[in-house]
């Protein structure tokens, strides 16, 4: 077992970004897991985020990332025969430009969005889920896309997992008081490829808009290529990077909620440089851990500091995914 000493020692700083190990939390006792719970809690709220080491592992990371590029550089009308659907969450496949807000030109990337498979037997009982869910669409090719995707998916789910009881014991909450309120497994996995950029891109046009996302934290993944900067608390933009072994982890707006911005979402986007051509072409994937539609998400009363009223008013997980998903020209909004 790690001591609390050895612990602190681990803790590597990447540029600002903290590298948090999440090994000793699973397998340490109590003080351990508060001392791990306490740096998550710090990094958050100094930095806005935190790279994860020891949560998926590497070499499950590679697969998945092989299977995207092997799915991506298809023909477009393959890719297209998984397109996604309009309407409700994002399933399936979105072309190159295809992604935008209002009348501003289209991101310079493609997506591939996928989620738990739908119970046909449910369908109908939970109008949320009605409005929201759409079945997945699995490509053909390459063959064992589906598979690896479901073991990155669960694995993925798994660190998120441990990241919100650590966020729980932080706030000095029960430790599943947030895992209890994610049993619907209404996560969301975003496979995002932005190829090279050979014409100068439109005024206007981003790779990824500033955002933060829907959900309650974020764990996005990402290759060599680089490029996603993360706007911290203290008011400025940081580059992060692909750091072998780990994933980075932002708090997304219910998080923002629930903690009167304790754990602030983290506003983030992907820009083009003056220097376009010079850019390489990358592929992240984006975890969105989302709770159940049908939670009401309130300030916590142990993030509520004397004198200070709540910033956002109550609202249901579902309505919040509902408002953003119903007006894709919103300016903030993944799930
Ligand atoms: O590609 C990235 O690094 C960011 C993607 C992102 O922010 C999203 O999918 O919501
Ligand atoms: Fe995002």
């Amino acid at each position: 077992m790690t001591s609390i000493n050895e612990l602190a020692k681990q803790t590597t700083v990447s540029s600002q970004i903290p590298v948090i190990d999440i090994y000793p939390f699973i397998t340490g006792d109590t003080n351990t897991r508060e001392a791990v719970a306490n740096q998550i809690s710090d990094a958050i709220q100094e930095v806005g985020c935190f790279y994860l080491k020891n949560g998926v592992s590497q070499t499950l990371i590679d697969q998945a990332f092989a299977q995207a590029e092997s799915f991506f550089t298809l023909p477009l009308e393959e890719k297209q025969q998984v397109a996604s659907e309009v309407t409700g969450r994002s399933r399936g496949y979105i072309p190159f430009e295809k992604m935008f807000i209002g009348n501003q030109p289209g991101q310079l990337h493609e997506s591939f969005s996928f989620g738990k498979e739908l119970d046909p037997n449910k369908a109908g009982i939970d109008s949320y889920a009605e409005a929201l869910d759409v079945p997945n669409q699995w490509p053909q090719n390459p063959p064992e896309f589906r598979e690896l995707m479901e073991q990155f998916f669960t694995a993925s789910q798994e660190s998120a997992l441990n990241v919100l009881e650590a966020l729980a014991i932080a706030l000095q909450l029960p430790t599943s008081y947030f895992t209890n309120l994610h049993s619907q497994q209404n996560h969301a996995g975003v496979f995002n490829y932005y190829p090279y950029i050979s014409q100068a891109p439109k005024t206007g046009q981003t790779r990824f808009f500033e955002h933060t996302d829907l959900g309650s934290i974020t764990l996005l993944f990402q290759d060599q290529g680089g490029g996603l900067e993360v706007y911290t608390p203290k008011g400025e933009w940081i580059t992060t990077t692909s750091v072998p072994e780990t994933v980075l982890v932002m708090p997304a707006d219910m998080m923002s909620r629930w903690t009167n911005d304790q754990f602030c979402a983290a506003p983030h986007r992907v820009s083009v440089p003056d220097d376009f051509q010079s850019i390489k072409q990358r592929y992240s994937f984006s975890f969105f851990v989302i709770p159940d539609y049908d939670v009401e998400v309130n300030c916590l009363e142990t993030c509520l500091k004397a004198e200070a009223s709540p910033k956002y008013p109550p609202t249901f997980v579902g309505d919040h995914l509902l408002k953003r998903t119903n007006d894709r020209a919103t300016k903030y909004g993944r799930s």
